[in-house]
Order: structure tokens, then C-alpha cells, then sequence
């Protein structure tokens, strides 16, 4: 039975795909990741409801907790270069079963932000059609499966994921310079609100500071972490970066800082500029600009948000088709899924696989079910990741990795306490999908991955 925390070591140089993305790439597909439906849906909602113009502090609090963690990635990054990201981390540090779970519900939870992501720009899409163009969608093809209410899929976000599917399948450049011109977008679409936003700042909105007391910032923080989430997607592409020791660190500690300092600004300037009461809407950074009189600025804003939230269904889709290439070349899954295409070079039939998976569960089921279940499998991966550090460092004396935690006796513990805090604050119904996860993942494994591991040869 201890064949169940067998270890994998791992060889450099060793890879099957092309070295095609620099730093920059890396730091982009970070902030792809990272900025998306969390600033702007949930913030407003977040300020609305819980923390108020304290939601400033809430993002602080956020910043902490999941800047640890995007340097534990740049840590383990620094240290292992392959593809895989936090189950590969884990494979060489906790063993294959703790390894199998992460993977597990990596993919879960890229799959399911890529098509709640998609289900919910969708919508957005849609309104624009109707209300900008005066195009009709029809009924049938503007909603999940569901016979009473008439309507059979959501045709733009099963749409969005073939899209962005195709394009990782043709090549990681092509879809790296995608993403690059998407996220120019999308910081201009931050930029332009926050210099229109500035002058409107009127200082009687932080009057009333902490209307919710500390434990609304708390609240709003567990809410807004998911507008964090995403940077760990770069470290599955490892093996597709030049010089990756150095560059994978240095994109996951960019993106991160730099979608940070947005929304600390952006925030601030959010609850500055109209009264947190009025922001219980789901695109609070447009309704504000309406609110004070840029109705321009406000269109140029929702088309915006609109256009680049694609890139996070294109960097989760990524992640996801990279974490079943690492698990399916370990031989955890079926092997095909580890190939790799003769031209495009890229892991087609994982890619493939997961273009048809993410589609159908975005054009099939409602974007509620769907959103309730994110969250989980990130934090659970960032917790074992810290501990994983923990242990590489006490235990291998081998472990030498070019990048370190700074302060690491200090930091990790931290991170460590501030996830499981966040991961108790989530939903109860989160925590039953989870476990149920978990154990449907463990009968794979035990009926297939462990019979079939690779590691079983050495
Ligand atoms: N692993 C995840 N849960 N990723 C979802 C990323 C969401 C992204 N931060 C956003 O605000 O849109």
C-alpha cells in the first residue's frame, strides 16, 4: 500500500513540447487568468453587501493571502519546470495519491470557472446584442438544458469554448499573442475608468467606512479571493517556456502584483465615486460611470469587460488541457491524452477532450450550480502547495530551488492559517461537491492510476 505516496523524480531537459513563450507571454497569460469576472462582478456586490468602501481593505486582506501562495508557486516553479503546475509539485514532494487529488480537482475547478466564466459572458453578450444592436436571440438557444423554461443551450458560451479550444489546439503562440492583445485591452478598459473614475471621487463616500464592521471586510475578502485566482494556470505551461526557472517565478509574482495594484486602485476609486449602497449591481464599474455622468465611458467599460473575459476561459482551458497532458503522461490517465500533435505541437487529444467536456457542461447547466462549486479546488491546491513546501524543505536535502519564500518560516504558516480560514468560510453545499470529488477521484484512482502509473516501472 505505501506504493499509494511513491514519489516522482524528475529529469530536466526532458520534454516533448516546444519552448515557445517568453516572460512577458507569461506574465500576460497571468493577468489573462487573473483579471476577469471577479472585479468586475463581484466587487460592487462584495462593497454592496458586506464590507462597504472597506472592500479596499478586504482586497488587501486578499492580496496577502493569495500573494503568499503566488510565491510558493514561483518557489516550487523555480524547482521543478514541467508541466502539471501544483499536482506535478505535489507528485515530487507528498506522493502520487496526494498528487492524483489535487490534480483532480485542479481540473475540476478550471473546468468549471472556464464555463461559469462562460456562462456568464454570455449573457453579457447577449444584452449587448439586444440592446446595442437590437439583435434577438432566441429563446431556445439562450439558456442551460431546462424543458419548463423552453430553452435547450447557452449557444454563446458553448460557442466561446469551441473558440478558445480551437485555438489552444492550433498552437501556445498563437494563443499567447491572443491573450496578449486581450489583457492590452483589458488594462486600458482599468485605466480609462480609473482616470475618469478619480475626478469624481467625493470623500463623503468613505464617511461611513466600515458600515459592516471588521467581519464584513472579512466576508467580502472570502467573496473577492476568487478575483485572485488563476495566475497558478502559468505554472502548468512550464515545459512551453523558454528558460523556465527563471521565467515561470518571475510571470506568476508579475501578474499577480500587477492585477493587485489594479484592484486596490480600481477599488478604491469604485467606492469613491458613488455610495456602496447603490453597488448591488453585477457591473458596478460601468453603473458607476453612468452614475456620474460618462455614459460614453460607461459603454466603452461594459464592452470592454465583455471582450476580456475571454482571456480567463482561454488561460483556464490552457491549464486544463496542461494538467491532463502531466497526469496522462504519468500514466494516471489514459496515455493518448498525453500526445502531441506532429505540426500544431500541442497536446491535441487532451486539448481536444477538454474542448468537448468544457463546452458541453457550459452550454448545458446553469451558471448557479456552477459557480457554487468553484473556489474549493484552487485553495485546496495552494494549501497542499504550502505545505508541500514545508516538507520539501525539512526533508530534502537535494531541495534547492533558485527561487525561495522569503521569510519563509514566517509567511508559510500564515498562508497556511489564512486559506484554511477562507476555505471555512465557503458554502456547505461547496464543501459536499468537494468530498464527493474527492471520493469519486480515489475510486479512479484506485481502479485505474495506480495500476497504471508510471512509476511503477522505477
Ligand atoms: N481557479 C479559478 N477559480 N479561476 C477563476 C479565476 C477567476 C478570475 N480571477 C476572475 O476574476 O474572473
Amino acid at each position: 500500500m505505501n506504493g499509494i505516496f511513491r514519489k516522482k523524480i524528475y529529469q530536466k531537459d526532458k520534454t516533448g513540447l516546444p519552448r515557445k513563450i517568453g516572460v512577458l507571454d507569461l506574465v500576460l497569460l497571468g493577468i489573462g487568468g487573473i483579471i476577469g469576472a471577479g472585479i468586475f462582478v463581484i466587487t460592487g456586490q462584495a462593497a454592496a453587501l458586506y464590507a462597504g468602501p472597506g472592500i479596499v481593505l478586504s482586497f488587501l486582506l486578499g492580496a496577502i493571502t493569495i500573494g503568499i501562495s503566488a510565491l510558493v508557486y514561483a518557489e516550487l516553479a523555480s524547482a521543478y519546470p514541467v508541466a502539471g503546475g501544483a499536482y506535478s509539485y505535489t507528485y515530487a514532494s507528498l506522493g502520487e495519491i496526494i498528487a492524483w487529488l489535487v490534480g483532480w480537482n485542479i481540473l475540476l475547478e478550471y473546468g468549471i470557472a472556464a464555463s461559469a466564466v462562460a456562462t456568464g459572458w454570455s449573457g453579457y453578450f447577449r444584452r449587448f446584442l439586444e440592446e446595442s444592436l437590437g439583435i434577438h436571440i432566441p429563446k431556445e438557444i439562450s439558456g442551460s438544458f431546462n424543458l419548463e423554461a423552453g430553452t435547450y443551450i447557452d449557444l454563446f458560451a458553448f460557442l466561446a469554448l469551441v473558440f478558445v479550444f480551437i485555438l489552444l489546439t492550433i498552437g501556445i503562440k498563437e494563443s499567447a499573442t491572443f491573450n496578449n492583445f486581450i489583457v492590452a485591452l483589458k488594462l486600458l478598459v482599468l485605466i480609462v475608468f480609473v482616470i475618469f473614475g478619480l475626478p469624481h471621487i467625493n470623500f463623503a463616500n468613505f464617511s461611513d467606512f466600515l458600515p459592516y464592521g471588521w467581519e464584513g471586510v472579512w466576508r467580502a475578502a472570502a467573496l473577492i479571493v476568487f478575483a485572485y485566482l488563476g495566475f497558478d494556470a502559468i505554472a502548468t505551461v512550464a515545459e512551453e517556456a523558454k528558460n523556465p526557472n527563471k521565467t515561470v517565478p518571475l510571470g506568476l509574482i508579475l501578474s499577480l502584483a500587477i492585477s493587485t495594484l489594479f484592484y486596490m486602485v480600481v477599488s478604491f476609486v469604485l467606492v469613491g465615486m458613488v455610495s456602496y449602497k447603490e453597488l448591488n449591481v453585477p457591473d458596478a464599474l460601468a453603473f458607476a460611470m453612468y452614475k456620474v455622468n460618462e455614459p460614453i465611458i460607461a459603454s466603452f467599460i461594459s464592452i470592454g469587460a465583455v471582450i476580456t473575459i475571454i482571456s480567463v476561459l482561454l488561460v483556464m482551458g490552457l491549464g486544463f488541457t496542461r494538467v491532463i497532458f502531466a497526469i496522462s503522461r504519468d500514466g494516471l490517465f489514459f496515455k493518448q491524452f498525453a500526445d502531441i500533435h506532429p505540426r500544431f505541437k500541442t497536446p491535441y487529444k487532451a486539448t481536444i477532450l477538454g474542448g468537448i467536456l468544457l463546452s458541453t457542461l457550459a452550454g448545458l447547466i446553469p451558471l448557479k450550480i456552477l459557480a457554487e462549486l468553484v473556489n474549493i479546488g484552487t485553495l485546496f491546491s495552494y494549501l497542499i502547495v504550502a505545505i508541500a513546501v514545508l516538507y520539501l524543505r525539512k526533508t530534502e536535502k537535494d531541495y534547492n530551488p533558485s527561487f525561495k519564500v522569503p521569510f519563509g518560516n514566517i509567511l508559510l504558516y500564515i498562508n497556511i492559517i489564512l486559506l484554511m480560514v477562507v476555505m471555512a468560510g465557503l458554502p456547505h453545499e461547496t464543501w459536499i461537491r468537494f468530498i464527493v470529488w474527492c471520493i469519486i477521484g480515489l475510486l479512479i484512482y484506485f481502479l485505474y492510476g495506480y495500476k497504471n502509473s508510471r512509476r511503477i516501472e522505477s
